[in-house]
């Protein structure tokens, strides 16, 4: 991990939380690259970590041996086809980001028999709790994934799956995730202004208890259904409340809303492959 060289194609948001956690972890900035045609990308970068920057991704590839693929997924066919000749040179590792870009999408457009490691992180990544799920092709040799799980880990939790269909069911639950807690925040916030609290005590109510039954979700060694019944008093408040809520069909919902998205990635990695 020390001496590896690590290049970003691609300095966006995603680029700038990931290099800033391998920095703060200890990962010197002078191994770390990025270039993107973008100056105003790298100039937020460079304040991040002083990292080399520059516009040529195929220099980029020349100085490293790992390369994050770090751009919007409808120019990942572009961009992968131009860097191939390169790559197939030096023969890096290569970390792709990109939602829905499959690893056989992506070895085509580089000219096959590449080392991919496919992830699929979250938004919270940008604030260091993220979740990301990682699949690692056949070509990706016990170092690589090594390496690939350190660099993840520097923005929250990394966990790898056992074939890459299971990264769908990743997007499904913790790619769009954030989403669904967030809805959740939405309502209860809306509903605690229309009982009387005003928005910034009903904000901070929401955000605090979201903060704190996830705190304890994770440090509790109960599982999330004894919490609740610790919460639920008999014939009290939150009972009534469960009851509502589960009458309502909010597990039969969240079942379907995770099977939609998750049939959703499938046809985007579709969509895309044929771009
Ligand atoms: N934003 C998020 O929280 C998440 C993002 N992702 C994935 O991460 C990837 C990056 O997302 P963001 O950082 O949010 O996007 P972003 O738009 O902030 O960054 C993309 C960067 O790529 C640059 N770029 C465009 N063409 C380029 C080229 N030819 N060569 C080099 N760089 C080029 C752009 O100038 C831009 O700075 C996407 O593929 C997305 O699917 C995945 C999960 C969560
Ligand atoms: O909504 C999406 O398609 C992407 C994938 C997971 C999070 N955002």
């Amino acid at each position: 991990m020390s001496t590896m060289r690590i290049g970003f194609i691609g300095g966006g948001n995603m680029a700038a939380s990931i290099i800033g956690g391998l920095v703060a972890s200890g990962f010197p900035a002078e191994q770390i690259w990025a270039s993107d045609p973008n100056t105003e990308s790298l100039d937020k970068l460079r304040e991040v970590a002083p990292v080399h920057t520059g516009s040529d991704n195929h220099a980029l590839i020349a100085a490293v041996d790992i390369v994050i693929l770090a751009v919007k997924p409808q120019i990942m066919k572009i961009v992968a086809s131009d860097i191939a000749a390169s790559v197939k040179e030096q023969q890096p590792l290569i970390i792709t980001i990109a939602a829905g870009v499959t690893s056989g999408s992506l070895n085509g457009w580089l000219g096959g028999n590449t080392a991919i490691v496919r992830c699929m992180p979250n938004t919270p990544a940008l604030v260091r709790s993220g979740a990301t799920g990682l699949f690692a092709n056949a070509k990706v040799n016990a170092t690589q994934r090594a390496q690939a799980e350190q660099i993840l880990q520097a923005v929250g939790l990394a966990l790898w799956v056992d074939n890459e269909a299971q990264l769908d069911a990743v997007t499904a639950l913790s790619g769009s995730g954030p989403a669904y807690f967030f809805l959740v925040m939405e309502a209860m916030q809306a509903k605690g202004m229309a009982m009387g609290l005003s928005p910034e005590v009903a904000k901070q109510l929401t955000l605090q208890t979201a903060l704190g039954a996830a705190q304890m979700a994770i440090s509790s060694d109960v599982d999330a259904a004894e919490l609740r019944r610790r919460v639920t008093s008999p014939k009290g408040t939150t009972e009534r409340a469960i009851k509502l809520l589960q009458d309502g069909g909010l597990e039969g919902l969240f079942s379907q809303a995770l099977e939609g998205a998750r049939l959703r990635a499938e046809e985007l990695a579709l969509e895309l492959d044929g771009e």
